[in-house]
């Protein structure tokens, strides 16, 4: 009797255990299960809200000819943690992220910010631009798409796609969009001191001084730089024009308008061609296929504007070539420099820039040099004049004098704090015209 309860015994536990062990058995076979399924749903939703166009042309630049610390454009004090900013908090429209990452606003409380739109700034090819203001007090670009262009469509979406994705301090980078009600806008950072063009050609503006024009020419070389061999794939912007470098508060420059495609801009006597007459590559024109050669001579035409105060839509490369019968490209170039430097310049200093100038606008688009050594040529320039303003401290100089010295310094430490040793030591060195 006892041997019968105690086999009872071992056989109810026997049962007990195998019932425990497939109990634990299907309880993790549950938990795995939901695991994965998880996982599935995050992925293909992932897929779905992720266009494999590009990764993020900051996380996979490859290493620039200036330093690629603080390559980024200055984040927002008040940025998330995924990265977009937070900063039209309570316009930004809630849980609502584009496919690009780039935050989506109501089309309501950007009328309230552009005062029902009527704080136009300018009217561009791609649509009028206003001036908003935000809840918080930010001032932003607000550029809303003409309704009636086609090809604004397909800009909209490209240059969403596209901006989202490029991020840098010489770029005017796109803060938020707005598709709604038939509408399509973008939103930018504000550029206080609006265009390069306008500070060349408006008498509103007072002449900018050389150093000045130095520094800007090396902002927008960065930009592009970024955007040639940076950003992944390489955007050729296929529109550089003074119109299209905007200034900030301390007159950093940022190259704008990238990633457009606008039908609009196609020359009227050359159809097909894309970009502005005065700018255009020669070789793109007679070849079609445009490069990031051909943005490299449309920069060289935008040094020259630096220097000569000239629109190339009026003579600007005329002029250049005269200049080129006595200067063969290499020194002479204070001829063609803007009267309303007042003869300001250091003359050696022009003719280098000149020179850089003269092999961007190469015919030969393999002859010129690429933005890399272009922003090493500048900063090379640069490193040298400041070099020259500091081994003039030591002879006995005026007040006025001092005082533009340590304007110019500062100026240059902002700029030069991150650029990188240069491996080439003059113009001279570029490709040979
Ligand atoms: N982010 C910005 N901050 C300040 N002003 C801006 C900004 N973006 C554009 N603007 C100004 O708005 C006006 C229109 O600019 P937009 O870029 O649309 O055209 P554009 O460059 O003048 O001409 P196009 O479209 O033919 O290239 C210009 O005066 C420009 O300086």
């Amino acid at each position: 009797m006892k041997d019968l309860s105690s086999w009872g015994l071992i056989i109810g536990v026997t049962i007990g255990v195998v019932i425990g062990v497939l109990l634990a058995v299907g309880a993790l076979f549950c938990i795995r299960f939901r695991k994965k399924h998880a996982q599935i749903r995050f992925s293909s939703s992932r897929r779905a809200s992720t266009i494999p166009m590009r990764v993020n042309g900051v996380d996979s630049s490859s290493v620039l000819s200036d330093s690629t610390m603080d390559q980024e454009s200055p984040k927002h004090p008040e940025t998330e943690a995924d990265g977009s900013s937070f900063w039209i908090e309570g316009t930004k429209r809630k849980n609502l992220v584009s496919v690009s990452g780039i935050p989506k606003y109501f089309y309501k409380d950007l009328q309230k910010a552009t005062r029902n739109f009527t704080t136009l700034i300018g009217q561009g090819a791609f649509g009028p631009v206003y001036k908003a203001q935000m809840p918080t007090g930010e001032t932003v670009a607000v550029k809303v798409l003409a309704t009636n262009s086609k090809q604004g469509e397909k800009e909209f979406q490209t240059e969403v796609l596209l901006l989202g994705r490029l991020h840098h301090r010489n770029l005017v980078n796109l803060v938020g969009y707005c598709a709604e009600k038939g509408q399509h806008i973008l939103i930018y950072v504000y550029m206080t001191n609006g265009s390069l063009a306008s500070h060349l050609y408006s008498e509103e503006h007072e002449a900018l001084r050389w150093d000045l024009r130095v520094n800007i020419a090396l902002d927008v070389a960065r930009g592009l730089e970024y955007l040639h061999d940076g950003a992944v794939p390489p955007v050729v912007h296929r529109d550089i024009k003074s119109a299209n470098i905007l200034l900030d508060h301390s007159m950093r420059a940022r190259v704008a308008d990238f990633g457009l495609s606008r039908e609009e801009m196609v020359s009227h006597q050359a159809s097909n061609i894309r970009g502005t007459l005065g700018y255009l590559d020669p070789e793109y024109v007679s070849s079609r296929s445009f490069t990031k050669k051909s943005d490299v001579y449309s920069f060289g035409v935008l040094l020259f504007e630096l220097i000569a105060a000239r629109n190339p839509q009026q003579g600007l490369m005329e002029y250049v070539e005269l200049a080129t019968i006595n200067a063969e490209g290499r020194v002479g170039w204070e001829e063609i420099a803007d009267p309303r430097l007042d003869g300001v310049f250091d003359i050696s200093e022009l003719n280098d820039v000149a020179a850089l100038a003269y092999k961007c606008i190469n015919r030969l688009s393999k002859k010129r040099p690429s933005m890399r050594v272009v922003v090493q040529a500048l900063s090379q320039i640069l490193k040298t004049s400041h070099r020259k303003h500091h081994s003039r401290r030591w002879l006995p100089i005026t007040v006025e004098e001092e005082s533009l010295d340590i304007e110019l310094s500062e100026h240059q430490s902002s700029v030069s704090g991150h650029q990188r040793e240069e491996s080439i030591d003059s113009v001279s060195d570029l490709p040979d015209v």
